[in-house]
């Protein structure tokens, strides 16, 4: 039996330290909750942690950072930060991303909105209608957003809150809810290759195409690269869970590292505590998983998820029903000779040879340069390249070792051969070389299958079947991409948000009025 005593006693868990727990553990601390992390890593922020190696730091996944922001509501992180009375310097990011596409098609989405639209009517002059009417309507959906503080809509005292703050921005995010970009790309845009087009600015970050892609989720990408712009934290985007552990900290909270938790304990179907993997039990009244709904509930493959399975929820089944986990990554953390790499180059790119490939095993590359933005990332005259190409698990099951090992080396090469239709004369430049597969990324991010996060497994309304923070269990809530509104740093910023407003209304300690 274990006996009661403050260490072992919390108001709040929190397990895993992704954005998305440490923003509702950062959020419930700030308000005088007791908040103990679990993490299982050494490090804090998960799929948006860093690394260090030979003088260089690596990001670890997140590299093109939205919500970074200084007006307006959807700077989540800036605000993250800020409650906890800390800040980031951001280094602003003059461009997006620059597409290397199929038939020569290059485009580079600018951060000035204006520019952007230019340079894309230029190779679609007949369009040019359609793309502004489009890239217009995802303006509506983004000023919508960004009339209102983003919290739970599963709390109806926000609701009617904000209703009666901002009503017709709420009745925009209501009439947009169930779409998704693919049904409003096609109202405004006929030629096929635009509509491709559309189909890659959607797929860059969602990794589905149009007709998959939530509508809510495109105004918000679509718009604040403009808006808030694309900023790079200086000092590597490990920095913004390491500040959020801080302002955790300063605000009386703990996080305790290389702590696995292996069972979330369940009294009287209620969530009552959890158990990490050296046996000892955490006690809270309120229970927050971070990890992935497979990995906190269970689904074809997952061996030992944290609930019992006797206590899964059939929503849980429902959901697994309508997503599944995306494909994982093969990535590519280089060092190499900052001769290879023009100084004018964009620090995020994205190459597609042929367009049938998109959704294909390895079919796009992904490329961020950030020691463009930040050279003190790498030793002096050496640049980061971080490049990574949707991966399946099942690609890099049951290989021996050494067939591993030859699948790495030789899928990695491939890798670097695509990066030459950017840098011709980049393999023979690099000084340092690690390559992380599906596998790598299931080991140390703790995420099933090392999933990106889920996808729809069928034709979805847009972002209505995706679930908030609460449960099929009491006092057990969910947090990050498997949560409403799914992928993405200031995605799961807001799932934080959210998840700890819900927590607060229950507890009672919110505050009457809205934030400003
Ligand atoms: N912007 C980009 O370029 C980019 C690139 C890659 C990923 N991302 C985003 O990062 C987001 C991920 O954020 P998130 O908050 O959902 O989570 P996350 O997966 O980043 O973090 C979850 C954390 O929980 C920990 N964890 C998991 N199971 C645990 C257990 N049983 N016990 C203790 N700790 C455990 C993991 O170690 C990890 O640190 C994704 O949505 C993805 O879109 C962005
Ligand atoms: C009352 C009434 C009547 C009604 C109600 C309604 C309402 C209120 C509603 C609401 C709603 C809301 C709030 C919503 C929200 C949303 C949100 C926040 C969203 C967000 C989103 C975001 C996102 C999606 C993001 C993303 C990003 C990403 C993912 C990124 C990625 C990237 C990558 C991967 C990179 C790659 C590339 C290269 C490197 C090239």
């Amino acid at each position: 039996m274990t006996t009661y005593n403050q260490n072992n006693h919390w108001d709040v868990i929190v397990i895993g330290s992704g954005i998305g727990g440490l923003v509702t553990a950062t959020q419930l601390a700030a308000k005088g909750v007791r908040v103990l992390v679990l993490e299982s890593y050494t490090i804090p922020g998960g799929s948006s942690g860093a690394f260090s190696r030979n003088g260089y730091t690596f990001d670890v996944g997140a590299s093109m950072i939205f919500g970074f922001g200084k007006e307006g509501y959807t700077n989540l992180l800036t605000r993250a930060l800020a409650d906890v009375s800390e800040t980031c310097d951001t280094i602003p990011d003059p461009a997006q991303l620059a597409y290397h596409l199929p038939e020569g098609l290059n485009v580079v989405v600018d951060r000035d909105y204006e520019k952007f639209l230019t340079d894309l009517t230029s190779l679609f002059p007949h369009e040019a209608k359609g793309i502004r009417r489009f890239y217009n309507v995802c303006w509506q959906v983004f000023n919508c957003l960004d009339a209102m503080p983003l919290l739970s809509i599963e709390d109806p005292a926000y609701l009617t809150k904000v209703f009666f703050k901002a009503p017709l921005a709420c009745l925009g995010l209501a009439r947009w809810l169930p779409f998704n970009v693919g049904d409003v790309a096609k109202r405004y845009i006929k030629d096929k290759r635009l509509l491709n087009f559309i189909d890659i600015e959607c797929f860059c970050w969602s990794v589905m195409p149009a007709e998959r892609t939530p509508m809510i989720n495109a105004g918000m990408v679509f718009s604040d690269r403009h808006a808030g712009g694309i900023n790079y934290p200086k000092g590597g985007v490990g920095i913004i869970a390491q500040k959020l552990v801080k302002g955790l900290e300063k605000n009386g909270g703990k996080i305790l590292y290389k702590s696995r938790v292996t069972k979330i304990l369940i009294e009287n179907k209620k969530a009552v505590g959890v158990e990490i993997a050296s046996g000892e039990k955490l006690f809270a009244k309120t229970i927050v998983s971070n990890a992935t709904r497979w990995d906190t509930f269970g689904g074809e493959g997952v061996k030992e998820p944290l609930i019992d399975k006797v206590h899964e929820p059939s929503s849980e089944k429902r959901w697994r029903s309508r997503y599944k986990p995306s494909p994982s990554f093969l990535s590519l953390h280089l060092g190499v000779s900052k001769y290879s790499i023009p100084n004018n180059s964009h620090c995020h790119h994205l190459i597609l040879n042929e367009w049938n490939k998109m959704e294909s095993e390895q079919g796009v590359v992904f490329v961020s340069i950030p020691t463009l933005l930040d050279p003190s990332l790498a030793p002096d005259d050496h640049h980061i390249i971080h490049a990574f190409s949707p991966s399946s698990i099942d690609e890099w099951k049951r290989l021996t070792p050494s067939n591993y090992r030859k699948k790495k080396e030789e899928d990695s090469n491939h890798l670097i051969s695509k990066l030459e239709n950017i840098f011709p004369e980049i393999s023979g430049k690099i000084s340092h070389k690690e390559v992380g597969t599906p596998r790598s990324h299931r080991r140390f991010l703790g995420r099933h299958n090392g999933s990106y996060g889920p996808i729809p497994s069928m034709r979805l309304p847009g972002l209505l079947p995706m679930p908030f923070n609460t449960t099929g269990i009491k006092g057990l809530y969910c947090v990050g991409d498997s949560c409403f509104p799914g992928q993405g740093l200031n995605a799961v910023a807001f799932s934080g948000f959210a998840c700890a407003h819900k927590i607060g209304a229950r507890l009672g300690i919110n505050p009457w009025s809205l934030p400003d």
